[in-house]
């Protein structure tokens, strides 16, 4: 099953194409990550998906339905939910405010166990429920916002650069509950500047350039590939490796 299917995507903005025949799958119990470098379209494709950006050509499928350039509550209502670059928490609201906004497309009688199922996969977000958004670590708004979203119980869930401005240590904790939410059935597209993190959890990558995919693989492959590896991972690749480098990383 996929969760996501995207085909031959294009979309102009003012007069101008910005993507330009996008193909990208993800499976259903995939995690999936998008690298490129500033400006290639990674956000671009990933508000045409969530219908923030309409008038697309081609055609975007989430668990086989069509939901190319419908308005974005009909496609949180499909099974997308996203984390945006950013985050956006609500800083005045709490913790709990903020997580009810992401259930507004769900029934009001899910709440309280959506609210559960969140705060079991975050627990620093039980502790917080009645603290102010804006009170929270950058770290910990980052899970906010990723808790948010899930509370559309999500098909797919898309996260654009979560790892941004955040310590290493918090990133890894962050990339290993993602790998935890794949687990609990929610496919996973990732766009990430911080391709090592990515690649790491990621089951299969794309790279963007100029609005289009120019290279797509599983990690491997990438990392195999002196240009990706040049390009996006700043240094040698897996077949110039001493043993013990993966070891040092
Ligand atoms: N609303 C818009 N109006 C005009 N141009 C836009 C708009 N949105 C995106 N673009 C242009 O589309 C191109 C791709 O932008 P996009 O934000 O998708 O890139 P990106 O790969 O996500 O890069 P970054 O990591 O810098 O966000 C850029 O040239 C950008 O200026």
């Amino acid at each position: 099953m996929t969760a996501l299917e995207v085909r031959d995507l294009h979309l102009p903005i003012g007069g101008q194409e910005i993507l330009k025949g996008v193909n990208v799958t993800v499976a259903a119990d995939g995690i999936v990550c998008i690298l490129g470098a500033n400006g290639v379209g990674k956000t671009t494709l990933m508000r045409t998906i969530g219908g923030v950006y309409r008038g697309a050509q081609g055609t975007v499928r989430v668990d086989g339905v069509d939901i190319t350039n419908l308005p974005s509550h009909e496609i949180v209502r499909a099974g997308v939910s996203q984390a945006p670059e950013g985050r956006h928490i609500f800083g005045s609201m709490t913790v709990e405010e903020n997580l009810r906004i992401g259930a507004i497309s769900r029934p009001p009688g899910e709440l309280r166990e959506s609210i559960d199922r969140v705060c079991g996969l975050f627990p620093i977000l039980r502790e917080r429920l009645r603290q102010k958004g804006g009170s929270l670590s950058g770290g910990e708004q980052q899970m906010l916002c990723i808790g948010r979203a899930l509370m559309a119980r999500p098909k797919l869930l898309m996260l654009d650069e979560p790892s941004l401005g955040l310590a290493p240590m918090v990133v890894r904790t962050i990339f290993g509950l993602l790998q935890d939410i794949r687990g609990s059935g929610t496919a996973i597209l990732l766009v990430e500047q911080n391709a090592s993190a990515a690649l790491r959890i990621a089951d299969y990558a794309y790279v963007m350039e100029g609005g289009r995919v120019s290279f797509e693989g599983a990690p491997e492959a990438l990392k195999a590939d002196e240009r990706i590896v040049a390009a996006y991972l700043g240094g040698q690749s897996q077949r110039h490796r001493a043993p013990d480098d993966d070891a040092r990383a």
